[in-house]
């Protein structure tokens, strides 16, 4: 906040910012130069004593939408967003000036009423409109980032970070955890080239995140390796499930005649495991696979 302030009431600041920008910033300093000295000037002052109060309150009123045109001066919003939220806040600005004034001067009615009234609300819903234009920014970026952040560059599957949050944030208990690995991927890239390997992951990745439905999570881990959260303790769907898998890879042709295969660690949950240890004895079982010739799936009991 203090950070905001010190920003909003640097003076350098107005010299760096865009034409639009610095016009409505001049718009309401011109206007509010202009239109208090006028009204001091032209306009009897009021014989009662002076409300202090009301000043005071409406003088607060108007540094608020002061500060929050500011605010929007300095901030990177889309252009429809910050053309009402400015026009708005400007117009709302106008007619506050117009209310400090009257706790001095006599105003006439057109402008203690219609002038003011008339600036206010048009201010009000075009900052509305402006707001919510934000809202809608906001939300877009929000989704936008969230997918950057949670889906794989290469492959356009979810990543390392969303299986993880994914398989903490679910509560089924037990789960069952896969770990699937590309054999012999290095000679995969040393024989065909780094382009044919990025296409099997590509290729790879979309057949099988074709088969994981509902609840089931693929993510690719990183690498060659891929991750599978399956939230069911049924050994024999699991089972059914990865031989699914298994034979699935085998129909992707490499070149030369040449097929992809896979292997693949399975570990369910026992008790309260914590999803790092299941995931650290999928990859035993993982390893137990290659061992044991790869193209295969292996349970760690
Ligand atoms: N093309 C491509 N290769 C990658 C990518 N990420 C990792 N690799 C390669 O994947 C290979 C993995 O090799 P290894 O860990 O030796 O595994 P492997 O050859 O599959 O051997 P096994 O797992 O034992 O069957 C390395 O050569 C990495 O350079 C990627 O995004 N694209």
């Amino acid at each position: 906040m203090i950070k905001t302030i010190k920003q909003i009431l640097n003076p350098f600041n107005f010299v760096k910012m865009g034409w639009l920008n610095k016009i409505f910033t001049l718009i309401l300093l011109v206007y509010t130069i202009a239109f208090s000295t006028y009204s001091l000037i032209y306009f009897p002052p009021l014989q009662v004593q002076s409300n202090l109060y009301g000043f005071t309150t409406d003088f607060i009123n108007l540094m608020v939408i002061v500060f929050l045109f500011l605010m929007v001066q300095c901030s990177g919003l889309s252009k429809l967003a910050y053309l009402f939220s400015s026009a708005g806040l400007l117009f709302w600005a106008m007619g506050n000036i117009a209310d400090v004034i009257d706790e001095l001067v006599v105003q006439p009615y057109w402008v203690s009423v219609y002038f003011e009234d008339l600036f206010r609300t048009s201010g009000m819903l075009l900052t509305s409109y402006g707001l919510f234009k934000t809202m809608r920014f906001m939300q877009s970026i929000h989704n936008k980032l969230f997918l950057e952040l949670t889906i794989d560059d290469l492959t356009k599957v979810s990543n390392r970070r969303y299986f993880y949050q994914h398989a903490k944030n679910i509560s089924v208990s037990p789960y069952t955890i896969l770990i699937i690995d590309i054999d012999h991927f290095k000679s995969i890239n040393d024989d065909f080239g780094h382009d044919m390997g990025d296409k099997i992951l590509k290729e790879l990745a979309g057949k099988f995140n074709s088969l994981f439905l509902d609840q089931n999570v693929f993510s690719r881990l990183g690498g060659e390796e891929f991750g599978g959260y399956l939230p069911t303790s049924n050994m024999a769907e699991v089972a059914n499930f990865t031989q699914q898998l298994i034979s699935l890879a085998q129909t992707i042709h490499i070149k030369n005649n040449r097929f992809l295969t896979v292997s693949i660690g399975v570990a369910l949950q026992k008790n309260d495991e914590l999803l790092d240890q299941v995931m650290k004895r999928a990859d035993l079982a993982l390893y137990t696979a290659k061992k044991n010739g790869r193209n295969r799936v292996e349970i760690h009991s």
